[in-house]
């Protein structure tokens, strides 16, 4: 559905010094439905820049300016526990360790915190499993609103045959997964082959159907933050729902550079098209405070209408636990300790 909107302050995004602002006359017609995509740019593409020392210059002061007061700390920690995907994939997964990490998901914050914070109930985003656990994911889940996330496409490596990573899609789609998180194929961005990263992303948004489809980059092996930026539109264009930097699998997964390149490129697609394309920063994000830069730099470069599940996810199977501990602390003043906190 497109909406006509007919000013800037008609989208969250722009009234707080996010994304549309910037755009002046050029600001597209806006759109609430998902990203279907457009036809392949090669010169907005090869138009992609970045300036890699500004980038990791910007990134690095973020801590230092990143101001959220300590009294709105446990809110943001709290929207953070609304935005992880939390993330089981190892070769040890179980049904009982699949079915445990559901009920977490149901119940990430224990009932006595959420009183003490003045919050009715919270879930998680999203349980994302490998394909064999989707069915037990999917009972574990019913009736509670979270959705299950199939990782796909031979990941996280995405270098089984074609056919087979298409099928692998329909298989989870048919199990019940409502969003798939598939690998792209690293060597296209590798070599420059724009086109066939394309045509291989096509194909895997129409295996997904109504399913949302999340692009995972693997940053960390994409050789440039340049390749970052152009692999992202690329994604776009090919109807990717989300972006998502890292299997979690590489030797470097999210960074806030890298985070800056994606978010930018999300930015610029949307002052393009009107479309807005979701964000996951994805592996390694453990800390309750690398979840608030993240914040701070989402809040920053695309403003406050992108913090919520529909536009944004962390990938994480541990960063709840420190999330939890945090706010015991908010609420008792005291740390418990780590094994308190096993799931998630
Ligand atoms: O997509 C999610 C990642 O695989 C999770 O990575 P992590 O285990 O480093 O949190």
């Amino acid at each position: 559905m497109a909406t006509e909107l007919p000013g800037r302050q008609a989208t969250g995004a722009a009234t707080d010094g996010g994304a549309g602002d910037g755009a002046g006359a050029r600001l597209p017609q806006l759109h609430d439905a998902r990203n279907p995509g457009t036809d392949l740019d090669l010169d907005w593409v090869m138009s992609a820049q970045a300036n890699t020392s500004a980038i990791e210059r910007r990134a690095a002061t973020l801590p230092a300016r990143r101001t959220v007061k300590k009294a709105h700390q446990a809110a943001w920690l709290l929207k953070a526990v609304t935005l992880i995907d939390l993330t089981t994939l190892s070769g040890d997964d179980t049904p009982g360790r699949v079915r445990r990490l559901c009920a977490k998901a149901r119940r990430p914050v224990r009932d006595d915190l959420l009183e003490a914070l003045g919050m009715g109930p919270v879930t998680v985003g999203a349980v994302c499993v490998y394909h064999e656990m989707v069915p037990v994911a999917v009972e574990a889940l019913a009736g509670s609103g979270i959705p299950v996330a199939a990782v796909s496409t031979g990941f996280p490596a995405g270098l089984s045959p074609f056919r087979l990573r298409v099928a692998e899609i329909g298989e989870s789609v048919a199990a019940g997964a409502r969003e798939i998180d598939i690998v792209i194929s690293r060597r296209h961005v590798l070599t420059g082959n724009w086109r066939a990263l394309y045509d291989e992303l096509r194909e895997f948004r129409a295996a997904c159907g109504e399913a949302h489809m999340k692009a995972i980059l693997a940053t960390g092996e994409l050789g440039s933050l340049r390749n970052v930026a152009r692999a992202s539109l690329v994604a776009m264009m090919a109807g990717a729902d989300f972006i998502k930097t890292s299997t979690g699998k590489e030797a470097v997964n999210a960074t806030l550079p890298v985070s800056l390149v994606m978010l930018r490129a999300i930015r610029d697609y949307f002052e393009r098209t009107g479309y807005r394309v979701g964000y996951k920063p994805a592996g390694g994000i453990s800390k309750a405070k690398d979840a608030l830069n993240y914040l701070a730099l989402l809040r920053e470069e695309l403003g406050r209408r992108w913090m919520e599940p529909d536009l944004f996810r962390f990938g994480a199977s541990s960063l709840l636990g420190d999330i939890e501990r945090q706010l015991e602390h908010h609420v008792t003043g005291r740390y418990s300790a780590a094994w308190r906190h096993p799931m998630g």
